[in-house]
């Protein structure tokens, strides 16, 4: 990095300080001492030429993730993770087979720009305190999150600050928007504090395969549409550019399916948020602050948790009219006094919804699921909260045409006509038609692909053979279902016995 000239003479020049140190008397030593420890920085900044920036996993407020980190991390990995001996490799997308790989901690990377050498390193995450016990409100607090350091010389600083690190922000987010893996987060507390880990996720729905009312699914897929493009409307009238979803509906009428399509459609990031294991406000901010843009952020069945979180206010009435009170519901000490040290509050869940912290982040989309909508606290329901409220409800003869498509590949059969009459009489599920449309054996899908690899004329042959093969499935299945529904015509009509 530097002369090794340079170097021995200030080897020499050091001992030679040294030298006149053992010789001046006492009381010397004590202002000598000032002297010095006042002098070395400046000495050692003159002769050190190298300056460093460190880039923190947390940003200041350190409930905050650094983005700046994630642009390092992904720029490091495609361009000079190669020059690493130590590197972590993960498989990010099952579907491309192609690993990820990152640099190990406490490895050092060289990079050149414009000319300019320079040098990263990432530094592990580290104690604060060490040997010292720590007691604090704030998740994380005792810790030194982990840091990248680059080290380059003074006479690059302006390059350094005004081109490179801008060009290391604009490779990530072009690398980023190419080659997204689409993440599904899960919070978990591990060491008492609450943090969100993720897996790949590629949800195989798609809205082509949401059967459901086929208006209702033109008019979310507009929303949507209005919501990616709504950058400047949303800046121009003053709102948080997020939108809140309320799915509501029995079980098995595709609720999470929907919210694997609108991923697909949005291409976000899922977070699935698990309450009950939030331990009071502050938690549930950190991990708030801690999403990326560009996501879905899940509170499933919100009805039985709204339950717990509306039982502390005393004298609450249920939805059935009933009074709730601490005999015959979960106990939960709460009270606005203690919101940010207690558990975790309706109110505090709304501020991130539409209160003051929703400000915070943009394109975010929350998605609040129940199959009890009646059950919930009229404020996490009223006009303005949540923008739209989506009723999924049980598969109609529409709905079912969209099955039959996805699963038979059939648009058309005799049978279509008698099972649109079943199931106007009965109330079943998009899950369970489902279930019944899947055809033993070899699936129609796997021998499209089968059709899709075979050499011209081995290929007319397996089409012809596919299609009897569809079409005797078709058969199977809905035969089948038309049993199934007619079982549950008579179930549904037949009085209970007491
Ligand atoms: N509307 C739908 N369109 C396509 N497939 C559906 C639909 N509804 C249900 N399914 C099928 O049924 C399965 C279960 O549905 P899903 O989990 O989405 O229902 P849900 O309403 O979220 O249920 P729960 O309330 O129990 O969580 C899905 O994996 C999917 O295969």
């Amino acid at each position: 990095m530097a002369s090794v000239e340079k170097w021995v003479g200030f080897g020499s020049a050091m001992a030679g300080v040294g030298l006149l140190w053992s010789r001046m008397p006492e009381h010397v030593h004590e202002e000598a001492r000032y002297i010095i420890s006042s002098l070395v920085p400046m000495v050692m900044s003159y002769f050190n030429p190298y300056e460093q920036i460190t880039i923190s996993e947390h940003g200041e407020e350190r409930y905050r993730r650094n983005k700046m980190f994630d642009a390092v991390s992904t720029y490091l990995s495609s361009v000079c993770a190669g020059g690493a001996s130590k590197l972590k490799a993960e498989l990010r997308n099952n579907r491309k087979d192609e690993p990820l790989i990152t640099l190990d901690e406490n490895q050092e990377v060289a990079d050149t720009f414009e000319g300019a050498r320079m040098w990263w390193r990432l530094y592990p995450k580290a104690s604060r305190n060490k040997g010292v016990v720590t007691v604090s409100l704030m998740p994380g607090d005792a810790d030194e999150p982990r840091c990248f350091r680059l080290v380059f010389h003074r006479r690059h600083r302006h390059l350094v600050l005004n081109s490179y690190l801008p060009s290391v922000v604009r490779h990530w987010r072009e690398l980023t928007e190419k080659n997204r893996q689409r993440r599904l987060f899960t919070n978990h507390t591990k060491d008492r504090k609450s943090e969100w880990t993720h897996v790949p996720y590629n949800p195989p729905t798609t809205f082509d395969m949401l059967a459901m009312d086929p208006d209702k699914k033109y008019e979310i897929v507009n929303d949507l549409t209005a919501f990616l493009e709504g950058e400047d409307y949303h800046s121009k009238v003053g709102k948080a550019w997020k939108r809140g979803y309320l799915l509501y509906g029995p079980p098995g009428t595709g609720k999470s399916t929907m919210i694997g399509a609108m991923a697909n459609f949005l291409g976000y990031d899922v977070y699935d948020l698990d309450l009950t294991s939030v331990k009071n406000n502050a938690d549930l901010r950190k991990l708030f602050l801690d999403t990326t843009d560009k996501s879905i952020i899940v509170i499933e069945d919100i009805d039985a948790i709204e339950v717990e979180l509306t039982t502390k206010r005393k004298g609450k009435k249920a939805a059935n009219g009933n009074e709730i009170n601490g005999d015959n519901h979960v106990r939960i000490e709460f009270s606005d006094k203690y919101d940010d040290k207690g558990e975790v509050t309706l109110s505090g869940l709304l501020s991130f919804v539409d209160g003051l912290w929703s400000a915070c982040g943009s394109e975010r989309i929350f998605v609040f699921t129940t199959n009890h909508v009646d059950r919930l606290d009229p404020a996490l329901i009223r006009p303005g909260r949540m923008d739209k409220h989506i009723e999924m409800s049980y598969c109609r003869f529409e709905a079912f045409k969209m099955l039959a498509k996805s699963y038979l590949d059939i648009t058309e059969h005799s049978l279509f006509c008698e099972i649109g009459r079943l199931l106007d009489e009965t109330n079943t599920t998009p899950a369970d038609v489902a279930d019944n449309l899947i055809p033993r054996g070899k699936r129609n899908d796997e021998i499209s692909q089968l059709l899709d690899e075979a050499p011209a004329d081995v290929a007319n042959n397996l089409s012809l053979r596919y299609k009897r093969k569809r079409d005797r499935d078709a058969d199977e299945c809905l035969k089948g279902l038309v049993e199934i529904l007619k079982k549950a015509r008579v179930e549904s009509t037949t009085p209970p016995i007491n």
